[in-house]
């Protein structure tokens, strides 16, 4: 049977505001904020701790293993860095924010983020990687660009994912009828 509640993936570069978007979502639409970097932590799904980058290493197939149960039944909020590893099937949009790269440099400096790794997310960002790989990993129509550069963008983007979700929702009945 189809899930009533969608899984949302919110993506972008460390910094640019995914959990901060996904917390005032979650709390507007009763989905449940998925922090991977917590799940990896918490659920050990990775290959130890990479000192240079500060972060774990993921292990990819125990996170999914570990996910699967969970999304299939859908009314998820996917916040992480990546997305490309989620398979198609389960996600129903890609939200991929993006923000100015002035505005990046001072959120991840007062973060104290070393010097390599702050260069290498303002690339990132720069680049849009995680905009290309949201493109090339799920259909065109349910990637959705938005920005993130003031806190007041924040409200304006969960009323588009509310109102994205409520079309979603209408669908799903409608389908099923
Ligand atoms: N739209 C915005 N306007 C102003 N400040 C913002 C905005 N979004 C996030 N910030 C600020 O930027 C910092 C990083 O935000 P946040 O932790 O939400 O980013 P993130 O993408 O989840 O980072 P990470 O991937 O490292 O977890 C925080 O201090 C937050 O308050």
């Amino acid at each position: 049977m189809p899930s009533t509640q969608p899984n949302i993936i919110i993506t972008g570069t460390p910094g640019v505001g995914k959990t901060s978007h996904c917390e005032v979502l979650a709390a507007n639409t009763g989905l449940k904020h998925l922090s991977i970097n917590q799940v990896v932590r918490d659920r050990g799904c990775h290959d130890g701790w990479d000192e240079e980058y500060r972060s774990w290493i993921v292990d990819e197939d125990k996170l999914l293993d570990s996910l699967e149960d969970e999304l299939a039944q859908g009314g998820h909020i996917i916040d992480w860095h990546a997305c490309d590893l989620f398979p198609k099937r389960w996600i129903d949009l890609v939200v991929v924010l993006r923000t100015d790269s002035t505005k990046l440099y001072d959120r991840l400096k007062a973060r104290n983020y070393l010097e390599q790794k702050l260069q290498d997310n303002l690339d990132s960002e720069i680049m849009e990687v995680l905009l290309d790989e949201a493109r090339e990993s799920y259909d065109e129509e349910i990637v959705v660009e938005l920005r993130s550069d003031e806190a007041d963008d924040i409200e304006v983007n969960v009323g588009r994912i509310k109102t994205w979700i409520k079309n979603w929702r209408q669908d799903q009945v409608e389908d099923a009828a």
